[in-house]
């Protein structure tokens, strides 16, 4: 009796969160006591774009949660309407060219970390989540999204050819065909058209509901080996994972062509003053 009435407390008892890490900086990480699976929010203002900083601390994060064994990892972003902006342009419009190699050296590393991530992995998409922070989102095992966003890879829409990881993202989630269509078209999605494809799995209105739906996938492997999982998980993954490292380096050098070249200058300052003065292309 009394030990039940222990564990009837136990499991009434408010879930705790601790912060694993006081190190990293535009990157925060919370482990719930009780569920022992950890939230990785990005917090970079005003729009969680990705430059060299923030992508060195999401590595260092996802190594954390991962050498802390935690159960399961949540990612999302402390800005209440934007996910991530994807990659910071201010780094690749007259780009510094060491941080250039390092800007897209770090994003890879990124990529491989989640998805070679041996812990079940989820996104709670409260924002919107263009470019790089479609990659972010698609890249994790399950996606919940608030309404009212748009998510997608809108590279095409700006001259921009999507790199092998995106493709591998989206046949991950989507039919071939779709893929395709939507990569090349550099097309972007409302949170609603987002459900009715399968590029997220549910919709929710609040970013607590999107945790609590996030929580509830970790929680359909509690039951599941977790060396079982992991090594199924790498066994779907391996061919893509074996893919990039061998266009690695030639990933990293057309995309250093890429942005030194004259005409994509040129077409980045144009977008990037249409941002600034808010004049937002439709693609987003
Ligand atoms: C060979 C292979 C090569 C492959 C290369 C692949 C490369 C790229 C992948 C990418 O990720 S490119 C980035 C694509 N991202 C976008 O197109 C997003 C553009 N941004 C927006 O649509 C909106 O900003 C937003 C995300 C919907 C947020 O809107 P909100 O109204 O909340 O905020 P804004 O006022 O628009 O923006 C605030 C502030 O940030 C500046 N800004 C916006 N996006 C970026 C960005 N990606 N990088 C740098 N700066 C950005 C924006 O100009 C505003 O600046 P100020 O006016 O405050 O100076």
């Amino acid at each position: 009796m009394m030990r039940s009435k222990f564990l009837s407390l136990l499991i009434r008892a408010p879930s705790v969160c601790r912060s694993m890490s006081t190190a990293t900086k535009l990157t925060t990480i919370d482990v719930n006591d009780k569920t022992g699976i950890a939230t990785l929010t990005l917090n970079r203002s005003p729009i969680n774009a990705l430059n060299v900083e923030l992508l060195q601390d999401l590595n260092e994060s996802i190594k954390e949660i991962e050498d802390n064994k935690s159960r399961g990892l949540i990612l999302t972003s402390s800005n209440d309407k934007v996910f991530s902006a994807g990659l910071d342009l201010n780094e690749m419009y007259r780009p510094d060219k060491d941080r250039a190699r390092l800007l897209w050296i770090k994003l890879q590393d990124v990529w491989l970390a989640l998805y070679s991530c041996d812990l079940p992995t989820a996104a709670a998409i409260n924002g919107y989540a263009p470019a790089g922070g479609c990659l972010l989102a698609t890249v994790c095992e399950y996606r919940v999204m608030l309404p009212k966003c748009r998510i997608g890879f809108n590279e095409t829409q700006l001259g921009i050819v999507p790199p092998i990881f995106c493709m591998f993202n989206f046949l991950n989630v989507l039919p071939r065909r779709v893929a395709e269509r939507s990569l090349s078209q550099g097309q972007m999605f409302t949170t609603e058209q987002a459900l009715q494809i399968g590029l997220v799995d549910d919709v929710v209105s609040s970013k607590g509901e999107a945790l609590d739906k996030c929580t509830k996938f970790i929680d359909t492997f509690a039951k599941v080996n977790p060396l079982a999982r992991s090594l199924a998980k790498q066994q779907f993954r391996a061919a893509d994972l074996q893919r990039f490292q061998t266009e690695r380096a030639k990933d990293l050098e057309s995309f250093l062509a890429f942005i030194n070249h004259p005409q994509m200058q040129e077409g980045l300052g144009i977008y990037l003053n249409s941002l600034k003065k808010k004049q937002q292309l439709n693609a987003v």
